[in-house]
């Protein structure tokens, strides 16, 4: 046994303590990217009446069943201006795209299949009945549930509930996700960086990582590796009501690694800490009142894998997400694969279709944690199971797509 906590697991745990935050109500230009609270209904039938799909004439089918045949022309019909007359025997109305079908009328004549003489209308071409006519309810009917609860707005789903009649959707909350780097190593990009230090990186792509998952970061800085620092910092995302504390580095057993004892000085009960997973093994969770403590490691491939795994669950859990679990595909290895060891791998690969259209992931030869660039061209994560045996190229395996923020 290696004492370490499976990653089902961990996610498992961390989840459990997670309920969907409350509703508030949002404009449908700030609803982007947010999850609705509540089932949104069709407020009205669309498109509420029979219309036209074309430009041309509505006509009585029974008139034009052979061709050619004069019909007159008894008035017009355009989108947000109906013909409030009647289409009678022998006669037409000009219709275009959108505009209501008139009574009497019960298809539409393309005007590219008609000569328009005077106030009469030369049919060239038969059209039988419903011709270019969209029903009423053709799309959706009053009262439909079209966008269940749970569901992530994207730009498709506000079209739609634009369409459905609502001008504000009840969304829930967006979580607050204080964000919290430390080392003394750090320094800002486009600052100074000492002779002994690099540039932070983590705190940027984890904050972007919550903004396209609807969250607000909230940038705590980097704290120098001093326990009285840390706490502060702390203290602050306690003080800010953050929903989520996400520390960064420190998460190890070295001299400096200060971040677990900060956290317990906090008030924060460590639920677990040791993932058995390649990146990220020395992740932490824990909370403190209604706050979840996520101590990441400090190496910014394992920082992202654990947002992956664990950060972007969770944030779609508070969101009210039905699914949240991350969605692996079946495919095929592109390179042969040696044993594995007690840790779940999360090998960055390229992405590639076999003939078939299998996916076919083939592993980048190094894999250090500390590689951004890699992690950058990565195309998908390659997931080894914990202790799978060596493997060849084109046996079959698991694979992780990255989530659109990353
Ligand atoms: N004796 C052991 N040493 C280590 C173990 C172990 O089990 N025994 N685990 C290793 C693994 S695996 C990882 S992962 C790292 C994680 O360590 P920490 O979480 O304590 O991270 P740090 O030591 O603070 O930093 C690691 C590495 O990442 C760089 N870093 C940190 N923060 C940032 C940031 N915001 N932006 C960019 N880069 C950052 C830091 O400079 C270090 O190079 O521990 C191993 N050690
Ligand atoms: O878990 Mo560390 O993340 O292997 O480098």
């Amino acid at each position: 046994m290696s004492g370490l906590l499976p990653v089902a697991e961990a996610r498992a745990r961390i989840l459990s303590g997670l309920a969907t935050l409350p509703a508030e109500r949002v404009g449908l230009g700030e609803a982007l990217g947010r999850t609705l609270a509540v089932p949104l209904k069709a407020v009205r039938t669309q498109p509420p009446w029979d219309c036209s799909a074309m430009d041309g004439y509505a006509v009585r089918s029974v008139d034009v069943q052979s061709a050619p045949v004069r019909l007159r022309v008894v008035g017009e019909a355009a989108a947000g201006k109906a013909f409030a007359g009647e289409v009678g025997s022998g006669q037409a109305a000009r219709i275009f795209t959108g505009a209501p079908l008139p009574r009497g009328a019960d298809a539409v004549l393309l005007q590219e299949n008609a000569d328009r003489e005077g106030d009469e209308v030369v049919v060239r071409e038969p059209v039988q009945a419903g011709r270019h006519v969209r029903r009423a309810g053709l799309d959706f009917s009053a009262g439909e549930t079209l966008l269940p609860a749970g569901r992530r707005l994207g730009a498709r789903d506000l079209g739609l509930a634009a369409a459905l009649g609502h001008g504000v959707l009840d969304v829930s909350r967006r979580p607050r996700v204080a964000i919290l780097a430390t080392g003394d190593e750090l320094a800002l990009p486009g600052k100074e960086a000492g002779p002994d230090q690099i540039f932070a990186s983590n705190s940027f792509a984890i904050a972007a990582a919550v903004a396209g998952e609807g969250g607000l970061p909230l940038d705590l800085g980097i704290a120098p590796d001093e326990p009285a620092a840390i706490r502060a910092a702390i203290e602050r995302a306690i003080s800010e009501k953050a929903d989520i504390l996400v520390t960064l580095g420190g998460a190890s057993v070295g001299d400096h690694d200060l971040v677990r004892p900060a956290l317990e000085a906090c008030g924060v009960t460590l639920d677990f800490w040791k993932i058995a997973m390649r990146p990220g093994k020395p992740m932490m969770a824990g909370r403190r009142g209604e706050m979840v403590a996520l101590g990441l490691p400090g190496n910014p491939v394992s920082a992202l894998v654990c947002s992956v795994l664990f950060l972007i669950p969770a944030l779609r859990r508070l969101a009210g997400c039905s699914d949240v679990t991350p969605k692996t595909r079946r495919g095929r290895l592109g390179r042969d694969m040696p044993a594995n060891d007690h840790r779940e791998d999360y090998v960055r690969a390229a992405l590639s279709h076999d003939a078939d259209g299998v996916p076919v992931a083939t592993a980048f030869p190094r894999q250090d944690s500390s590689m951004l660039r890699a992690l950058s061209e990565a195309e998908c994560l390659l997931v080894r199971p914990a202790n799978a045996v060596a493997a060849r190229a084109g046996d079959p395996c698991d694979i992780l797509l990255l989530p659109p923020p990353l």
